[in-house]
C-alpha cells in the first residue's frame, strides 16, 4: 500500500447527490434495481456490463437531452447488438442493427439554445452564437459542399484556428457523411501536406491569416502551396481573419486552379432545409493525426458512434457539463483537445473557442480570458500551469469565482503544481489531471464530482475504460510502475489508420504487446488507493539497470533547481551500446558552469536516486516542442542512433523547429564522445 497523498478537493453535497452522475446513478438504480453505492461500483458495473452500462447511458442521455424524437433509429433494440466481442482489437459496435445516428444531428440537437458558442479573440472581443444561428450557417455551408458534388466518404479538411468556421466545417462536413480533418495554420506546408495529402480530400476550408500574440500572419504562400500540393481538390473555401476582401482578393487568384468561395459569402447566403445522412455507428467521422515521430504521421480515423457515445459520457458524466456550463479548453485545431472541446456542445453547455495566444501580453492571459467570459470548466496544459506556478502568477487576483473545474492534459501534472494552484483557489475548485490521447481522442483516466482530488494523482479510470497497468510479462501490477493498458473495447477507439484497411499497422502500433489489450504506450502506476500516476511516454522512459523512470518526475526535479528554465532527458540505450542518460537543459540568464551541473546532480541523487544522475548535462538554446507544447523526446532519443534529427520530426508541427539545427550540433558531438 502506498502513502497516502494530500488531499486538497472533496465531493460537495451538490457533486454527491446532484450532479450529472448522481443523477445517472439514481437512473441506474432505479431502472435496474441494484445499488452503486460508490463509485467504484459504478465503474466496475461500466466494465463487467460493459454492454448494458452503453445500452443505458445512451438510453439516458438520449432522454434527458431529448433527441429521442429525431429517429426511431436512435434505438439500440438489443444490448447482444452492442459488440460482437469484449476483445479490444477485433469488437465492432453496432455493427449488425439498425441503430443509426449522425454527430452533427445530435450536436445541433443538443446544443445551448441562447448561447451555443462563442467566439473569443486575443484582445477579448467576443462574437455569440444561438443553436439557430450556428445551425443555419452548418446548413449553408452542408449545402455548398453538396453543390460542388460532395458526399458521403468524401474527406473535408480544414487548415484552421479555433473558431465558429472550424466548427461549422467540421458539422457541415459530418451532416452530410463527410470526413473531417484539421490542421491548425501554424503548422507549415510540409507539415499540412504530410496529413492532408494522404487523405485525398474533396474539399479544403481554409483561412487566409491568423493572428497570434498580437501579430498577424498571412498564409497566401502557404495556401498556394497546399493547394498545388492537393491535386484531388475539387472546391476550396476561404475565410478571412477580419476583412472578408481578403478572402476574395486571393479567391480570385487565378493560381489556385480550382473553384474557389469565400465563406463570409456562403453563411450569408439563403437558408436551406437541413438533411443529415443518417450513419452506421462505424462510419467515419474524422481523421487525426499522431504526432509522427518518423514517417509521415498517422492518420487515426474515428467513428459517428464512437464519438457521440465516448464524448457524450466523459463530457457530461465525468466533467459534469450540462446547460448552464461554459467550457473553455485552451487548444488548436491541430490537437485532439480541440475535437473534445467542440463536443461540448453536445451536453448542452456553452462552448467558448479561444483563437489566439495562451500568454497575450502576459502569462496568465489564458485565466483572464476565463475570468472574462464566467467560465466554469477551463482546461489547459500542464506545461502552460507549470510555467504560471513558475512566473508568480497570483490566481487568487484574477476573479476566477466562476471557476469549478480546472482540467489539466498534454503532460503528468506535478505536485507542486497542485499545492500552488490550492495555495490560492478554494478547495472548491477540481483540479482535474486527465491523460489519454489522440488515439481514442479522450481522457480515460480523469476524475469525476464524486472524487476527491489528491496531490500528484489522477483520481480514476473513467466509466467504461478497464485500465490496467502490466508488467512485462502482461501481468497486472498495483503500486509499480509499467505499461498503461486497456484490457475492453472502448467506443471511440479507432476504426483504423487511414490506408489501412486490414489493421495491420493499428495491430502494430497498440495491440502486438498483449494480446487482445491495448498498449497505450504510456508509463503509469495503478495505485491501491485508487488513482493513477501516469510518468510520461514508455518509448521515452529512463532505464538504468533496470530501474525505470518516467521523465514527469525527472522534469520536476531538474526544473526545480534555480537557473534551470526548461530541460529534457533521453536515455539512449538501445541507440548506444552503453547507453547514456542526456540531460538537456535550457537556463536563464546565467551559464550551465560546473556549479550549476553539481546542483542538479545533488538535486536528483537527492530527490530522485543515484542511478539517474546523468551521465551528461549539456546546455541547449530551446527545447524541441510540438506546437501542443509536448516535449520530442522520443526524436530526439532517436537521433542518437542513426537518424537525424531532421528525419525524426515533422518540423511543421514544431512550435520552434529553429531548435533542431543547435541540438544536431550538439548530438552530434555526443556521439563522437562514444
Ligand atoms: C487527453 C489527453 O491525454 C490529451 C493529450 O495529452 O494529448
Amino acid at each position: 500500500m502506498t502513502q497516502k497523498a494530500k488531499t486538497f478537493h472533496k465531493p460537495s453535497q451538490y457533486d454527491l447527490n446532484s450532479s450529472n452522475i448522481a443523477r445517472f446513478i439514481d437512473y441506474l438504480e432505479q431502472h435496474l434495481g441494484r445499488e452503486f453505492p460508490n463509485y467504484d461500483s459504478l465503474h466496475n458495473f461500466s466494465v463487467e456490463e460493459m454492454e448494458e452500462f452503453w445500452v443505458l447511458w445512451w438510453n439516458y442521455f438520449a432522454e434527458t437531452s431529448r433527441v429521442t424524437h429525431l429517429s426511431p433509429k436512435l434505438q439500440i433494440k438489443r444490448k447482444q447488438d452492442v459488440l460482437t466481442s469484449r476483445d479490444a482489437e477485433r469488437a465492432r459496435w453496432l455493427s449488425d442493427s439498425s441503430f443509426r445516428l449522425n454527430y452533427a444531428q445530435l450536436a445541433l440537437a443538443c446544443a445551448n439554445e441562447s448561447e451555443a458558442v462563442v467566439q473569443i479573440d486575443e484582445d477579448g472581443k467576443t462574437t455569440s452564437y444561438t443553436k439557430e444561428s450556428l445551425a443555419k450557417l452548418v446548413g449553408r455551408v452542408a449545402n455548398q459542399l453538396k453543390q460542388v458534388g460532395l458526399s458521403k466518404g468524401d474527406v473535408v479538411c480544414g487548415y484552421l484556428t479555433n473558431s465558429v468556421a472550424s466548427l461549422v466545417g467540421l458539422l457541415a462536413t459530418a451532416s452530410i457523411g463527410a470526413i473531417w480533418s484539421s490542421c491548425s495554420p501554424e503548422f507549415g506546408t510540409r507539415a499540412v501536406l504530410d496529413r492532408f495529402a494522404q487523405l485525398s480530400p474533396k474539399f479544403l476550408l481554409a483561412t487566409t491569416s491568423y493572428r497570434f500574440n498580437g501579430k498577424k500572419f498571412d498564409k497566401e504562400e502557404n495556401l498556394k502551396e497546399i493547394i498545388r500540393g492537393l491535386p484531388s481538390l475539387k472546391a476550396v473555401m476561404l475565410t478571412a481573419l477580419e476583412d472578408a476582401r481578403d478572402a476574395h482578393s486571393l479567391a480570385s487568384l487565378a493560381a489556385f486552379e480550382r473553384t474557389v468561395l469565400c465563406f463570409e459569402d456562403v453563411i450569408n447566403s439563403g437558408d436551406h432545409d437541413m438533411f443529415f445522412e443518417p450513419m452506421e455507428f462505424s462510419d467515419p467521422l474524422w481523421i487525426l493525426f499522431s504526432s509522427g515521430t518518423t514517417g509521415l504521421p498517422k492518420g487515426i480515423v474515428q467513428s459517428h458512434g464512437g464519438i457521440v457515445f465516448e464524448h457524450s459520457k466523459v463530457l457530461s458524466l465525468h466533467l459534469d457539463l450540462g446547460p448552464g456550463s461554459r467550457f473553455f479548453w485552451y487548444t488548436t485545431t491541430g490537437w485532439m483537445m480541440w475535437n473534445f472541446l467542440v463536443s461540448g456542445v453536445l451536453t448542452g453547455a456553452t462552448v467558448l473557442l479561444y483563437d489566439g495566444s495562451p500568454t497575450y501580453i502576459e502569462v496568465e492571459h489564458t485565466f483572464k480570458v476565463c475570468a472574462q467570459n464566467q467560465v466554469t470548466h477551463l482546461g489547459t496544459s500542464a506545461p502552460y500551469l507549470a510555467s504560471c506556478m513558475r512566473s508568480q502568477v497570483d490566481l487568487g487576483k484574477l476573479g476566477l469565482e466562476s471557476v469549478k473545474t480546472i482540467g489539466s492534459t498534454g503532460a503528468p501534472l506535478t505536485g507542486d503544481v497542485y499545492h500552488w494552484v490550492y495555495s490560492h483557489l478554494s478547495s472548491d475548485v477540481s483540479l482535474v489531471s486527465a491523460s489519454g490521447g489522440t488515439d481514442l481522442c479522450t481522457a480515460f483516466l480523469g476524475s469525476s464530482p464524486l472524487h476527491e482530488i489528491r496531490e500528484g494523482e489522477i483520481s480514476c479510470a473513467m466509466l467504461g475504460a478497464d485500465v490496467a497497468v502490466f508488467d512485462d510479462k502482461g501481468d497486472e501490477v498495483v503500486d509499480q510502475v509499467g505499461e498503461l493498458v486497456i484490457r475492453n473495447p472502448m467506443p471511440s477507439m479507432p476504426l483504423y489508420f487511414w490506408n489501412d484497411h486490414d489493421r495491420l499497422r493499428l495491430h502494430e502500433a497498440y495491440f502486438a504487446t498483449f494480446e487482445g489489450a491495448w498498449r497505450h504506450g504510456d508509463w503509469a502506476e495503478k495505485r491501491s488507493d485508487g488513482g493513477y500516476i501516469v510518468y510520461g511516454r514508455s518509448d521515452a522512459t529512463l532505464n538504468r539497470d533496470g530501474v525505470r523512470m518516467g521523465t514527469a518526475d525527472f522534469y520536476a526535479v531538474v526544473e526545480g533547481v534555480a537557473g534551470v528554465k526548461d530541460s529534457l532527458v533521453v536515455d539512449t540505450s538501445g541507440f548506444e551500446k552503453n547507453g547514456r542518460l542526456v540531460l538537456f537543459v535550457v537556463t536563464d540568464a546565467r551559464e550551465l558552469d560546473s556549479y550549476l551541473k553539481e546542483t542538479i546532480r545533488d538535486a536528483i541523487r537527492r530527490e530522485l536516486s543515484p542511478r539517474h544522475v546523468p551521465d551528461i548535462i549539456e546546455a541547449i538554446q530551446s527545447v524541441p516542442r510540438t506546437i501542443n507544447g509536448k516535449k520530442m523526446e522520443v526524436p530526439i532519443r532517436k537521433a542518437f542512433g542513426a537518424t537525424f534529427l531532421r528525419d525524426a520530426v515533422s518540423e511543421g508541427s514544431m512550435a520552434n523547429p529553429e531548435s533542431i539545427e543547435d541540438l544536431q550540433t550538439v548530438i552530434d558531438r555526443l556521439k563522437l564522445q562514444r
